[in-house]
């Protein structure tokens, strides 16, 4: 297992161990003692597991408080995700990285506490697994609108269907310093 850094400092690609034989193949996607030599976390507190359609897009989520670090892959179909630095005081504040995932190629993403998460589906029932490194609290949820033009994200369409309360969230720029992580 290893890990490559990207154009966000703290995102990381985690590609593991792929075992192949004539039966199939396995892989660890979790491992307390090689994360914490990765510098991934070691413990996690709720995995979460959603599947979508082609063309649906989740996001931008972020909690406001109880920040979530989320290890990120997809065991069916494949989508394009996308981690956007909301942190105040970040360098690459604003900043977001993507790229796709698929059950077709074992590769994870690392996505770290402070940061927005959200998801383009690429295929029809596409199930995305997720590690968290803290609790859901549906009074602590934020979000900022998938469209944002500040944030400029490539999204492989650009008319994606999206939840009535994802159509509504703000734009970065409208979020008040209370509402966003600190670095
Ligand atoms: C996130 C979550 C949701 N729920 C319930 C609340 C709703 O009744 C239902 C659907 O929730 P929501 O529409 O917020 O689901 P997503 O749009 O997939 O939200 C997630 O999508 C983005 C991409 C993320 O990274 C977050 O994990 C999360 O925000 O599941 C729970 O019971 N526990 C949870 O942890």
């Amino acid at each position: 297992m290893r890990v490559i850094e990207t154009n966000l400092p703290g995102v990381l690609r985690v590609i593991p161990d792929l075992f192949k034989d004539p039966r199939g193949f396995f892989m660890e996607t979790y491992h307390a003692e090689k994360f914490k030599a990765l510098g991934l976390p070691e413990i996690f507190l709720q995995d979460n597991h959603s599947r979508s359609g082609k063309g649906i897009l989740r996001g931008l989520h972020f909690q406001k408080t109880r920040q979530q670090g989320k290890l990120v892959r997809v065991v069916a179909g494949s989508l394009f995700d996308v981690a956007v630095d909301i942190r105040q005081g970040s360098p690459t504040f604003g900043q977001w990285y993507g790229q796709v995932l698929t059950s077709e190629n074992p590769e994870f993403i690392y996505i770290p506490e402070g940061f927005a998460h959200g998801f383009y589906s690429l295929e029809e029932n596409t199930e995305l697994v997720y590690k968290c490194t803290e609790l859901y609290d549906p009074s602590d949820e934020g979000g900022i609108l998938w469209s944002d033009p500040d944030i400029g994200i490539d999204w492989p369409g650009r008319t994606p269907t999206v939840s009535a309360k994802d159509a509504l969230y703000p734009l970065l720029k409208e979020l008040s310093a209370e509402h966003l992580p600190k670095i």
